[in-house]
C-alpha cells in the first residue's frame, strides 16, 4: 500500500513545554488513523502540523513522498476545532465562499447530499445545532474534494445519535477512497472508525496499531463485573478491583473465576462479562481516564 502520509521525528518545542517530542508514523492511502491521548497529549499540535498551520521545530512530513508544498493545500482537508466562520453566513454562502479559495472543488449538489445539509442550506450557520454544525464543518473540509482528511474531535460535545450519525458520514468519506486522520477522546469511535491507532502521551506515541491488535497485543484476560454490594463481605479466592460502586474481575479463564463467584454464594444476577476495550487500554498506558 502507498503511503500518503509520512512523518518523521516531528517536533513542536514551546518556551515551557515540549508539545510533541519526536513523532513517526505512516498514513497508509484509503486509511483512518486515530490519534488518540489525554489531554496536553500533543494530538492538535501533531495535527496542525500535518495541516501546514504550525511550523515544526523539527522533523518531516512528507506527503505522497515530497515535502509540503503549495499542492498540498489544495489536496488536503481540514475541519476545524473553532473555526472563525463570518458571522450572518447562511450555509450555502459560507460552503460557496470556502469553494472559492480552491481550483477543484467538489459539485455543491455532491457536498450538500454527502453531508446532509439539504434543510439547513439558507441557514444562519450560527443558527445549527452542534451535529448539524459538524456535518456544516465537515462538508466544508471537503470543498476540494480531498484525497487526505483531518478531522479535530469532530464529534466532540455531540449527543450520542449525532455521533453515530457522524461516523456513519466518515464511513462514507473513506468509501470514497479519501485518507482520514482524526483525533478523538470517545475509544468507541476510534474502534469503529480507524484501521490504525496511535495512543499519544506527553507529546510521543506510545502505543500504535490496528485496535484489534492493540488489544491483543496488551490483554489475554475478561472483565467480570459485579455490584459492590453483592461482593461485600465474602470470601473470594479472586483478585478483586474496587471501582465506585463496582467491583471487576479480571480474568484469562471466565469459565474458572464463574464457578468460583458461585462457590462462593453470589447471586449472579448482574454479572456483567465484558472484552477488554481499548478504554481499557488507554487507562492502562497513559494512567489517565478519559475526558468524555
Ligand atoms: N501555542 C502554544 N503555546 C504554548 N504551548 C502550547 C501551544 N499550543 C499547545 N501548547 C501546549 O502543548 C501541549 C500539547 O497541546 P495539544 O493541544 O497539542 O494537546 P492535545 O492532545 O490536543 O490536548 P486536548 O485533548 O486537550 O486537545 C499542551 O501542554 C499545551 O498547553
Amino acid at each position: 500500500m502507498a503511503s500518503v502520509l509520512a512523518v518523521r521525528e516531528l517536533r513542536k518545542f514551546y518556551p515551557k513545554v515540549k508539545a510533541v517530542n519526536g513523532v513517526s508514523f505512516e498514513v497508509e492511502e484509503g486509511q483512518c488513523l486515530g490519534l488518540l491521548g489525554p489531554n496536553g497529549a500533543g494530538k492538535s499540535t501533531t495535527i496542525e502540523m500535518l495541516e501546514g498551520l504550525v511550523k515544526p521545530t523539527s522533523g518531516e512530513i512528507l506527503y505522497r513522498g515530497k515535502t509540503l508544498d503549495a499542492n498540498y493545500r489544495e489536496r488536503v482537508g481540514m475541519q476545524f476545532q473553532h473555526t472563525a466562520l463570518q458571522d450572518f453566513l447562511t450555509v450555502r454562502e459560507n460552503l460557496n465562499f470556502f469553494r472559492s479559495l480552491y481550483q477543484r472543488t467538489m459539485p455543491l449538489d455532491q457536498l450538500i447530499e454527502a453531508c446532509h445539509l439539504e434543510d439547513y442550506l439558507d441557514r444562519d450557520h450560527r443558527k445549527l445545532s452542534g451535529g448539524q454544525r459538524q456535518r456544516m464543518l465537515l462538508a466544508i473540509a471537503l470543498v476540494n474534494d480531498p484525497d487526505l482528511v483531518f478531522l479535530d474531535e469532530p464529534t466532540t460535545g455531540l449527543d450520542p445519535q449525532a455521533r453515530r450519525n457522524f461516523w456513519e458520514l466518515v464511513r462514507s468519506v473513506k468509501a470514497r477512497g479519501t485518507t482520514v486522520v482524526l483525533t478523538t477522546h470517545y475509544m468507541e469511535e476510534a474502534y469503529l472508525l480507524c484501521d490504525d491507532i496511535a495512543i499519544m502521551d506527553h507529546g510521543r506515541v506510545i502505543a500504535r496499531g490496528s485496535p484489534q491488535n492493540l488489544l491483543a497485543e496488551h490483554f489475554n484476560d475478561s472483565v467480570l463485573e459485579l455490584p459492590a454490594a453483592e461482593v461485600a463481605g465474602r470470601e473470594i479466592d479472586l483478585p478483586l478491583v474496587h471501582k465506585e460502586d463496582r467491583v471487576e474481575i479480571l480474568s484469562a479463564d471466565v469459565n474458572a473465576a464463574v464457578r468460583k463467584l458461585l462457590d462462593a454464594g453470589l447471586s449472579l444476577a448482574q454479572l456483567k462479562i465484558r472484552p477488554r476495550t481499548l478504554e481499557d487500554l488507554f487507562i492502562q498506558l497513559t494512567g489517565k481516564e478519559l475526558r468524555s
